[in-house]
C-alpha cells in the first residue's frame, strides 16, 4: 500500500517556486494555492500532504519527523544543522552568504570585530577558520542597519539582487557561499517510505536536470 508522504513547504517567496516543482512532477494539490489561512492540504489521490511553514522552521519539522520531507535553505541548514538527511539541490532560491559593510570599510585586525547576523554559528564558523576574535550581535531583521547605525562594523547576512544593500550604501566584503533550496528527509522516513520518497525524489531530480539543460 502506499503511504502518504508529508512535506513541509516554507511560506513565503521560496513557497510557491518549491510547490510548482512538486505539482509539475505529479505531487499536486490543486486547493493548496488558495489565499487562505489553511496550513495543511492533502491529496488523496497522489497520497501527499502539504504543511506550510515558517523557512527557518522546515528543519525542525523534518528533524523531529513532523514532516518526512522539507524544503530548506542551505542557510538553514549550515546555521541550525538539522540531523536529516540533504537529497537535492533545487536549484531555486538561489543567493549569497556575504560579509558585507558600509563602503570603504577596512578591517584594522586590531580590536575585536563586531558582526552583526541572524546567522551565529555561519559567521563564528567563517571568522573561526581565519581566526579572527569576533563579537556577535545577533540581530532577526534588518541587518543592514547595524553597520549604519554603529552597532556593528560588518554584517554576515544573505545576500540575492544586492538591492538592499546598494540602497543602503553597504558592499559585499567577502562571500562565504552560495545558497540555494534543498530537498531534505526525515532518517526514519526515509528507511519506512524509502520507495515512496525515492519515487519522489527521483521525478524532482529529472525535472531540475531539464531544467538546467532548457
Ligand atoms: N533575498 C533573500 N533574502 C532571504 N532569503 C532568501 C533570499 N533569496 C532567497 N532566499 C532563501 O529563501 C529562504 C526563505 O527566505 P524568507 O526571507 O522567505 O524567509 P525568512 O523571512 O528569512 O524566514 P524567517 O521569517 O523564518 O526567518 C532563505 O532561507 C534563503 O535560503
Ligand atoms: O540582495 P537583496 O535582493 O536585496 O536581498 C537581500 C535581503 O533580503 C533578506 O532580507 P528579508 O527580505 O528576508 O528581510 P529581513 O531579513 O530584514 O527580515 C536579506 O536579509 C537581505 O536583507
Amino acid at each position: 500500500m502506499t503511504q502518504f508522504i508529508n512535506i513541509a513547504l516554507p511560506k513565503g517567496r521560496l513557497g510557491e517556486k518549491v510547490y510548482a516543482i512538486f505539482e509539475a512532477v505529479g505531487y499536486g494539490c490543486p486547493s493548496i494555492l488558495n489565499n487562505n489561512r489553511k496550513l495543511i492540504f492533502e491529496n488523496e489521490e497522489n497520497c501527499v500532504r502539504y504543511f506550510w511553514v515558517k523557512p527557518s522552521d522546515v528543519a525542525i519539522y523534518v528533524e523531529r519527523g513532523a514532516a518526512d520531507l522539507g524544503v530548506a535553505g542551505k542557510d538553514i541548514l549550515l546555521e541550525y544543522r538539522p540531523d536529516v538527511y540533504e537529497l537535492l539541490d533545487l536549484d531555486v532560491g538561489k543567493c549569497r552568504m556575504c560579509v558585507a559593510a558600509q563602503k570603504g570599510f577596512r578591517d584594522d585586525l586590531d580590536r575585536t570585530l563586531r558582526v552583526a547576523t541572524k546567522f551565529s554559528k555561519v559567521a563564528k564558523d567563517f571568522y573561526a577558520g581565519q581566526s579572527r576574535e569576533i563579537d556577535i550581535i545577533k540581530l532577526n531583521g534588518s541587518i543592514e542597519l547595524a553597520p549604519i547605525l554603529g552597532l556593528s562594523d560588518v554584517i554576515v547576512d544573505i545576500v540575492e539582487t544586492g538591492t538592499t544593500l546598494r540602497e543602503n550604501d553597504l558592499e559585499v566584503v567577502e562571500t562565504i557561499t552560495g545558497i540555494s533550496a534543498r530537498l531534505i528527509a526525515n532518517k526514519v522516513s526515509h528507511k519506512f517510505k524509502y520507495e515512496e520518497i525515492s519515487r519522489l525524489a527521483a521525478r524532482v531530480a529529472g525535472y531540475i536536470k531539464e531544467g538546467a539543460m532548457r
